[in-house]
């Protein structure tokens, strides 16, 4: 706990837009004085007027430099970033270096890359600056009311902000805080870039099930938001934030135009197309990196940029002068096959959080992060895009635990092995209904192909290892001589035909 002297009374909030503009109102709610800085006045100028709304103007002021920002502040001066990733960062470090001290602290809250927070924590440590890398989660609504916040760095800096950041995160039905520290270094943001991963995979498999609902069994929009309603309520996927604000999606109508709003929204992802975002493609890179398979992430992420081009969809379906179109799905039983597609969306679910740990478990090892499992796990119990009362809290929380032994993936826990096994025959069942029916299911087929490689000692690799020795000499090494431990090449060489 940190002590009275380091009580936090006041800080900067420098990033004034969705995520910083909420965060600093709800930061003067709990009784924290506000100092805006960012290059846009209109920004500021919105927050403070916001903040007149809610009755606490006094507690905020805005200030256009670095100099009379940091005047505004008692010592140790602590600065909320809420930045774009990369360059920004940089060049908000280097501005408010010359005004900065000892003891002085930045906790940054945007999604910066792992790395880029290593290196300024570097830069710091020479200072005597804190540099805390905190990502933060919940989208701009949560920033206003409380979100889950995922902060690694050195334990001195991390005590020193933690009693803080309680103020705000969200909090677990228990009433405990969604903040914890996760690890040293660039732990924080390491561990939200995942996070971002395991969104995907979740949310596309939610995506892949309402298109199955609406264009295969013919459901209307409100007809699917009573289903996700069902789904969230009860069972596996009880209150998994997706779900349920999939829901909410479905039966949203334009009071203006009496329309569902869904059904205006073009089939077009256009997210970090131009990289500004940064984690959706940090989190494949290092699950490919780290040699973690992660098809469920992975094909999530490829549906998204063949979304995000629409035209390029367009131009390819005239060449073919016809596209797949998805058809009508007939079960005998409805009712069982919605419960089947409920499943199969768990599975990619719980795919996905799977694929995610085994990439922060890899990290940890080559990065040291020494990573702070039952942290991870609290802090994503609330206020987070892939809070998942079932998943997080009731199975996977209560594997690893402070006395748990080192990390073990998921896959070889029997509690998880188990949830995995029941639900494949209903996976199985929506993925070849949805293929005959030419459905685009690549998360859901995705996590079935998972389950089966995952389990298999009989893969079609021994073909593909052959092949690679043939033309590359690559090696291979015969049945039953595999080496135990990390992977190495094989010692054999076969001369399959002499060169
Ligand atoms: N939106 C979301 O759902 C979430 C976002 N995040 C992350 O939080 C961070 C902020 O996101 P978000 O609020 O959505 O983005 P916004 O673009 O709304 O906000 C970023 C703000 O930073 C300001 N800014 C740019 N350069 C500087 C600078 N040199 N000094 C001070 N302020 C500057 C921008 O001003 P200007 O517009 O004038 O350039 C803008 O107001 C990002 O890292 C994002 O990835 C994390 C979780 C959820
Ligand atoms: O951090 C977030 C949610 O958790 C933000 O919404 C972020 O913009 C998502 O970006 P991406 O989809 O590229 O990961």
């Amino acid at each position: 706990m940190a002590s009275k002297e380091t009580e936090i009374k006041k800080i900067a909030m420098i990033g004034c837009g969705s995520m910083g503009g909420g965060m600093a109102l709800l930061f003067a709610e709990k009784g924290i004085d506000v100092s805006l800085q960012d290059p846009s006045t209109e920004a500021m100028d919105g927050i403070l007027t916001s903040a007149k709304k809610d009755g606490l103007e006094k507690r905020m002021a805005k200030y256009e430099d670095y100099k009379s920002l940091c005047e505004s502040l008692p010592n140790p001066k602590v600065f909320v970033w809420s930045l774009p990733h990369g360059g920004v960062g940089d060049s908000v470090f280097d501005g408010l270096r010359p005004f900065i001290t000892k003891g002085d602290v930045i906790i940054d809250c945007g999604n910066e890359n792992w790395q880029n927070t290593e290196r300024r924590q570097g830069k710091s440590v020479t200072t005597g600056i804190r540099y805390v890398g905190c990502g933060v989660s919940g989208g701009y609504q949560a920033a206003r009311r409380g979100p889950s916040m995922c902060p690694g760095g050195d334990d001195d800096s991390l005590n020193v902000v933690l009693p803080l950041l309680r103020k705000v995160a969200a909090k677990a039905p228990d009433g405990s805080p969604c903040v914890a520290p996760v690890g040293t270094g660039g732990a924080g943001h390491y561990c939200k870039m995942i996070h971002n991963g395991i969104e995907h995979g979740m949310m596309s498999a939610i995506s892949e099930a309402w298109a199955i609902m609406t264009k295969g069994l013919g459901m209307s929009l409100d007809e699917v938001g009573d289903e996700l309603q069902r789904w969230n309520q009860n069972g596996e996927l009880k209150n998994t934030f997706l779900v349920k604000i999939g829901a909410e999606i479905c039966r949203k109508v334009d009071e203006k135009t009496g329309q569902h709003v869904l059904d205006t929204v073009e089939d077009k992802v256009v997210q970090d197309w131009t990289g500004e975002e940064g984690t959706g493609v940090w989190s494949n890179i290092e699950a490919i990196d780290k040699h973690v398979p992660a098809p469920t992430l992975t094909t999530a992420h490829f549906l998204r940029i063949a979304s995000g081009d629409l035209h390029q969809r367009r131009d390819i379906r005239k060449t073919f002068e016809s596209e797949f179109t998805p058809k009508s799905i007939s079960p005998t039983d409805r009712r069982a096959f919605l419960e089947d597609l409920r499943c199969a969306v768990y599975s990619a679910c719980l795919a996905s959080y799977t694929q995610g740990l085994n990439i922060i478990a890899k990290a940890d090892k080559t990065h040291h992060f020494n990573i702070n499992y039952p942290s991870l796990f609290q802090l994503w119990r609330a206020g987070c895009i892939i809070q998942s009362d079932h998943i997080n809290d009731e199975l996977l929380a209560p594997i690893y635990t402070s006395n748990a032994p080192a990390y073990i993936n998921p896959m070889l826990q029997p509690s998880v092995a188990a949830e995995f096994k029941e639900c494949f025959p209903a996976l199985k069942n929506v993925v070849l209904r949805a293929t005959e029916s030419d459905h685009v299911v690549p998360s859901l087929s995705a996590t079935l192909e998972y389950l089966k490689y995952q389990t298999s000692t009989n893969l079609p690799t021994s073909f593909y290892e052959a092949e690679l020795d043939y033309f590359g000499k690559h090696m291979y090494d015969k049945k039953g001589e595999d080496p135990q431990g990390e992977p190495v090449t094989g010692r054999w060489h076969f001369e399959w035909k002499a060169a």
